[in-house]
This record gives C-alpha cells, structure tokens and sequence, in this order.
C-alpha cells in the first residue's frame, strides 16, 4: 500500500460511500443499534466508528428494479477490529466514478460529505486497500445476482464512547488523587476559596465551601460540562426535544409553571404545551373553587370537606411533600380551615383502614392520580374507594360521577372514563412527556394541593418553581445553584467514590421532602446503561435518604461523623413558619434549631484530632472512640422563609439537579424500565394464589426457595384467615351501607359551615 495522507484525498473525493457486503460465513461482525437522534457531534472523538446507513434492496441485475426509498435510517456500531475486516465497503473514488453504479446512486441518493475517520489517514490503512476492494466488489457484483439488503453508508461518525474516556473525565480523576491529600479543615482556611462557593438567587443561599473541592476542581468540572454540551442537553430539555428517547417523549416539567404569555412557544407534535397546561390549570381553578365554596357538592347534597387522593410514587411523594410544607404555613392553616386531605397510596389494605376509618363518605371527595391509570396499586385503592362510596351511598353510577376524579396522562382517557369517572368535567389531564416524578407541578399536584389550600396557594408554588427555572436555564455554571449541586453530585460519586447522600432539612415541614427526593433520584438516575447504548465504568446513582433535622441527629448521624463518607445537603431557613421564645430562654426555638444546622457542617468538616479529645483528659483507652476524622463534604441551602413559594424553588433544584447528573453521565434520567420486572412477578405470583386459593393445591414456582416460602405464606394464611379480627366501627371497606347503619356510626366530622368551609 502506498502511504496515503489526509491531504491527498480531500472529502470531495470521497463524498459516496456505498455499501457494506451481507457477513461472510452468515455470523454479523457488527453490533447494530438502532439511534435516530444521535447527534454526531456529541460524540467522542475516540477510535470506533458509526455507520449511519441508509437501507434499501436492490438487484444489480435489473436496473429498472431498483427501490432507493429509504425505509429507516440506522447506525451501526463497529469496532475498530470490524471495521478494518469490512471489505464491502465502497469508497467511491474517481476509479468509481462514472460507473453504473455510481452513476445511480449520485442520482437518486443525495449524500453529505463525509470526513475521512482519522485511521484511515494513517500510513499503512488507506485509501488505496478500500479502492482495491472496491474494484473488486463491484465486479463481483456484475457477475452475480444479489438481492440481498444493501446499506448505503451515509455517513460516518466516531463511535460513541464512554465520558470516562474523555480527557476532562481523566483529569477529573487524577485530580480526585490529590483532593485525596488535603482536608477540608485546612481548605476552610482559604478566604479567597470560600468567598468564591456560594451562589445566590432570589432569596435562596447556596453555600458549598465545605465540598471537598477547590477552585481548580470546579473549573475541571465546568470543562466537564462543557464536554457533555451540558447546557445543550438543558435547552433540549425546555424546547421540547424527545431526550426521553427510550419512551420516545419530550421532558417538559418545566412547561408546567411556565407563564401564560409563553404561549406557542413550546410545540410537541404539533401540541401547544404552554396552551394546553393554563387550560388544564384553569380548569383545576374552577373546579377546585367550585368545591371550596359549596357549589359542587356530593350525592347526597353534602359539602365535600375529606379529600383523598389516591396514588402510588410520583403520583403521591410530591404533592405528599407539597402538602406537609402548606400544613403549617399561615396561609396555608387559614385556606385549608374545614377541609382535610389524606393520600392512599400503600396496596397494604391497612392503609385504607387508616384513611378511611373516621371519613365521612358523604363528605369525601377521592382523587385518583395515576399517570397511566393502570398501576395496580393505585386501581386496586380506587375500586376500593369506590366501593366505600357505594357501600354507604348506594350502588349508583352517579356517586362515582359526584365523587370521584381523576388526574392522568390524556392517553389513560378511555381508562378513566370505564372507571365511571366523569370525564367530561372531572377528568384533569397532563401529558406523556411529564414524567411520574416529575409531575407534583401538573394536575397530580394541583388537584389536591388546591381543594384543600386553594389554587392561588397552588400558583405561588409553581411561580416559586419558575423562578428557579429561569435561574436554572439563564445563570453560568458557576453562578448556577441546580448545576453547581448536580456537578458536586457527580464529583462525589463518580470521583470521590461516595456513594450515599443525604438530604437533612432542618425544618419539621420538610419532612417528606427526602423520600420526594429519594424517588425523585434514585428512579432517575439509578441506571447503568449510557444513552449510547454503553454500559457505564463509573459510579453512578447514588443512594438517596434523608430525615428532618434535628431528629436525624438523634438516628444516623452518628455514622454520618464517624462512619461512612456521605455527602450532607442542609436545608434550613432565615425565619420559621412558627417561631417562639419561652420565658427564660435566651434563644428563640427557632434559633435552637438553626444552631444544629450551622454546627453540624463544621462538626462534619472539621472533625475533632486524637490530640484535641487527650486534651479534654479523656482516658487513653477511649480516646480513638472519641476522635472525629472530619474531612466530610456537605453543602448548606439557606431560605428566607418555608412557603408555597421557597417549596417550588426547592423542588425545581432537586429536579434540575437530577437532570444535570443525569446529562453528565450520560444516563436518560427519564425513564424507569427498572421497575417493570418486579412488577411483571408479581403478576405471576398473583397467578399462583389465586390457583393455590381457588384449589388448596400447593403452590410451584420456577425455584424451589420461592415455592417454599409461597407455601409457607398460604398455608399459613389459610388458618389465620379464619380468624381475621373485624372492628365495625373501622372496618369500613368490606360492609354494605345497611350493615354500617346497624353498626356504631363512625365518628361525625365537625360541621363547620360558612363560606368556602372557613370557620365564621
Ligand atoms: O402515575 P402512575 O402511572 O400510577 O405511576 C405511579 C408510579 O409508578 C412508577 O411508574 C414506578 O412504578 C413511577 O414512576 C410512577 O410515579
């Protein structure tokens, strides 16, 4: 071969390549992946390469026959071994040119330049070895029939490769070997370095001087950023692209606390989001006030006061946490006066007894939410609501219409509506490219949240939520609360090997905030597979809890100080929903609280040295028991005050923060197929039951440890259901209203009368 350089063969030379030969010896040397939104210019400049390949038949015999549609575009993965055995492929050059072959192809494909892949412009592998090849392919061809598929390489593009072979990654983890050496009490010492880790906006204080980084480190990770077009994947995001791409949905949680005069601004499949989304909430509105103010009202003619909303992960852990925060907040005491609001979510039928026990059913209204409205778990607590409507009110169609709604994705209609729901007024609609956990902002969180406090309560939260987005989409990384904590995410699991993380707010109200987050992340981005296809080599998906402070001090935290590394978020506030300061204490409760939330960081980061605790004269023997290594990272959010406001700014971070861990590591922190198996189980445990319930029969399953604790379960179950202790008074669920009115009344509801259920 002759030596060939770039140079020489310019892409002009080079604008057709043509086809690639069905395998020899019938095995494919390629691994094919079908990749419609593969952007070529994300991709990593490594070695492997990626055909894009157009599809079509053609019989090289019969001219006249030849079908050049392309049915489907495709990209194939080669390794570079593959690909240096691909002799099929035409590198149409002048010797081509003019052919038959060429002739027809330039006609009827229109093709792009293509760069030559940096191999090829190495001596030794050149052009000359595929014109040779060629040549000879084509008079093959003449000389024989062949109707197999043809791919017309289109295009080539470097192979996509993990972000940990990039050279930001590299430098990443080398740099991790020297963070290794240093200690966060010596890096709290560099004013210039703490007076660079905060970030502000509107009103929300982040503090993060106390993550094991340096100034340098947060430039290693801005670069890594910039690698991953981090904020190329944001954009995407908010525009509307399909980056769901394993469901094929856009990710557009952001459009649900967009404002009204965005209308049109964000298309999906030919949709107006922002349109559909006021409707939506306008809809919520006024039949959210309806209900508050005594105008729609039950079967019986009775004010709907008890709402129950009924749903199972991102259709309940959200609005749960939204709720917990409003309970206490003034104006969320004041709008919620007269009305209660309880979540069903455990299949467990004790919680339906929990739920249900002291309800009024007359006066309750169920608000089944389920994106899908087939998620077992929750279908299974609507029937059984509804058959606790009916069993007091009477087997009507009509109690169903008057007490029940539901919030569901708009292709779950037909669902709905054979539920009996009214699905021409009660049917409150969000949309595919919302997903579960993603959806506390869209009807799932608005339809509850606004029976019990008011939609204007509810507004507040999506406009605190907006104000973080618009920060999210517009400030500089290093100016960015959401990237700054999703880049220190990444940094600490991925480099700094940690692989837990904890959300302690030091706020009562808060309280559900962790197990929103733990859902929020670990379904994010608890996956192994890159968007690429490629199996991760780094540590990704941390494992996320949490408790409100200062009860978790009183739990866990003695781990957290002593034995394993977790990286800490503190969520605390200036002011306090409720503040008092007893006679005799020189400090308010509130500053007795937030006195943890500043102590806890430093305890953590600083730690206490073998030779501080001798000096206290504790006795050698347990001085080791009482040495506190410090060096552990956390970062400190400080609010001005927890209201509907502040709940949308927090949980608009925590989602964003999600998404950029997600971009950065190359995971489609969109989708969920990790629950599918367990579920698809227990339908077939469900199976075996009901075989084993209706037979006696022993139960036999495909493994022998299944089988015997399946048996252990039923037999036993047998004995113990005859025994099953029933209570009337709480029972509810499995009575007819007749029965229930021979048994002792459950305890009445206050009437509380007035306008809009307040007290007057
Ligand atoms: O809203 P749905 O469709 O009932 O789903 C409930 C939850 O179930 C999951 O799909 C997990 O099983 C979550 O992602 C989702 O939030």
């Amino acid at each position: 071969f002759v030596p060939l350089s770039l140079p020489m063969r310019t892409p002009r030379a080079v604008r057709l390549q043509v086809m690639t030969e069905p395998p020899r010896g019938g095995t494919s040397r390629t691994e094919a992946k079908e990749d419609k939104d593969d952007d070529p210019k994300a991709l990593s400049p490594e070695s492997d390469y990626l055909l894009q390949t157009e599809d079509f038949t053609r019989q090289w015999k019969k001219p006249e026959q030849h079908s050049l549609e392309v049915p489907r575009v495709r990209h194939t993965v080669l390794s570079e071994r593959d690909y240096h055995r691909l002799e099929a492929i035409i590198f149409q050059d002048d010797a081509t040119e003019g052919s038959e072959e060429a002739t027809v192809l330039q006609r009827r494909v229109s093709l792009p330049n293509i760069p030559i892949p940096p191999r090829l412009a190495r001596p030794g592998v050149a052009w000359q070895h595929h014109h040779h090849a060629t040549v000879n392919l084509v008079r093959q061809h003449r000389n024989q029939k062949h109707d197999g598929p043809i791919q017309f390489i289109t295009n080539i593009i470097n192979r996509p490769q993990l972000v940990s072979t990039c050279s930001e990654w590299k430098r990443l983890e080398k740099h991790a070997e020297y963070i290794g050496t240093t200690h966060l009490k010596d890096l709290l010492q560099d004013r210039e370095r703490c007076d660079e880790m905060y970030a502000t906006h509107d009103g929300v204080y982040l503090d993060y001087s106390r993550q094991r980084v340096t100034l340098e480190t947060m430039k290693f990770l801005y670069a890594l950023a910039e690698k991953q077009n981090l904020k190329g994947q944001i954009d995407k995001m908010v525009k509307g692209d399909k980056i769901n791409f394993t469901e094929d949905r856009a990710v557009l949680h952001t459009a649900l606390r967009a404002e009204r005069a965005l209308t049109g601004t964000v298309m999906v499949d030919g949709v107006d989001v922002i349109a559909e989304v006021h409707q939506v909430l306008d809809q919520v509105k006024v039949f959210t006030d309806g209900v508050r103010s005594g105008q729609i009202r039950g079967y019986t003619g009775k004010r709907l006061r008890n709402i129950v909303s009924v749903g199972i992960g991102g259709s309940y852990l959200g609005p749960e946490f939204l709720h917990e925060c409003l309970k206490t907040e003034p104006e969320g005491i004041n709008s919620a006066l007269g009305y209660s609001l309880r979540f069903l979510s455990n299949v467990d039928p004790v919680d339906v007894e929990r739920t249900c026990a002291d309800l009024d059913p007359e006066e309750t209204l169920v608000v089944v939410v389920s994106k899908t409205f087939t998620t077992a778990e929750t279908m299974l607590n609507a029937r059984t609501m509804r058959q606790w409507l009916w069993d007091f009110m009477g087997n009507d169609k009509e109690v169903v219409k008057k007490h029940m709604v539901a919030c569901a994705s708009v292709s779950a209609i037909d669902n709905v509506r054979k539920f009996g729901i009214d699905t021409d007024r009660y049917f409150f609609r969000f949309w595919d490219f919302v997903g579960g956990r993603y959806s506390v902002c869209s009807a799932a969180g608005a339809v509850p949240i606004s029976l019990l406090y008011g939609f204007d309560l509810f507004e507040k939260f999506l406009q605190g939520a907006n104000s973080m987005d618009k920060h999210f989409l517009t400030a500089p990384y290093d100016r960015n609360i959401p990237v700054l904590m999703g880049l220190l995410g990444v940094w600490n699991m991925s480099f700094m090997n940690y692989k837990a993380r904890t959300t302690l707010p030091y706020a009562e109200a808060l309280l559900k905030l962790p197990a929103h987050i733990q859902q929020l992340d670990m379904e994010s981005n608890g996956k192994t597979m890159t968007k690429h296809g490629l199996e991760v080599d780094y540590p990704v998906g941390e494992i996320d809890f949490g408790e409100a402070g200062t009860n978790g001090q009183h739990s866990f935290y003695q781990l957290l100080h002593m034995g394993q590394t977790v990286p800490c978020d503190f969520i605390g506030f200036v002011q306090s929903q409720h503040d008092f300061c007893l006679d005799g204490e020189n400090l308010s409760s509130h500053d007795e609280l937030m006195a943890n939330f500043f102590a806890q960081p430093d305890a953590l980061a600083t730690g206490k040295t073998a030779d501080e605790v001798r000096a206290e004269g504790v006795p050698p023997g347990l001085v080791g028991h009482k040495v506190f290594k410090g060096n552990r990272p956390s970062l400190s959010l400080l609010l001005p005050k927890l209201t509907a406001y502040a709940c949308g700014q927090l949980l608009a971070i925590y989602e964003h923060r999600t998404a950029v861990q997600g971009f950065m590591w190359d995971i489609n922190s969109f989708d969920q197929w990790g629950v599918e198996l367990g579920k698809k189980l227990a339908i077939d445990v469900k199976g075996h039951l009901l075989n084993a319930r209706r037979s006696e029969e022993e139960v036999e399953t495909s493994n022998p440890a299944t089988t015997r604790l399946l048996n252990y379960y039923v037999n036993n179950s047998r004995r113990i259901c005859q025994e099953a202790p029933y209570n009337p008074i709480t029972s509810v669920t499995r009575k007819t209203h007749r029965e229930h009115a021979s048994a002792p009344l459950p305890p009445l509801p206050h009437d509380l009368g007035g306008q809009e259920g307040r007290l007057t």
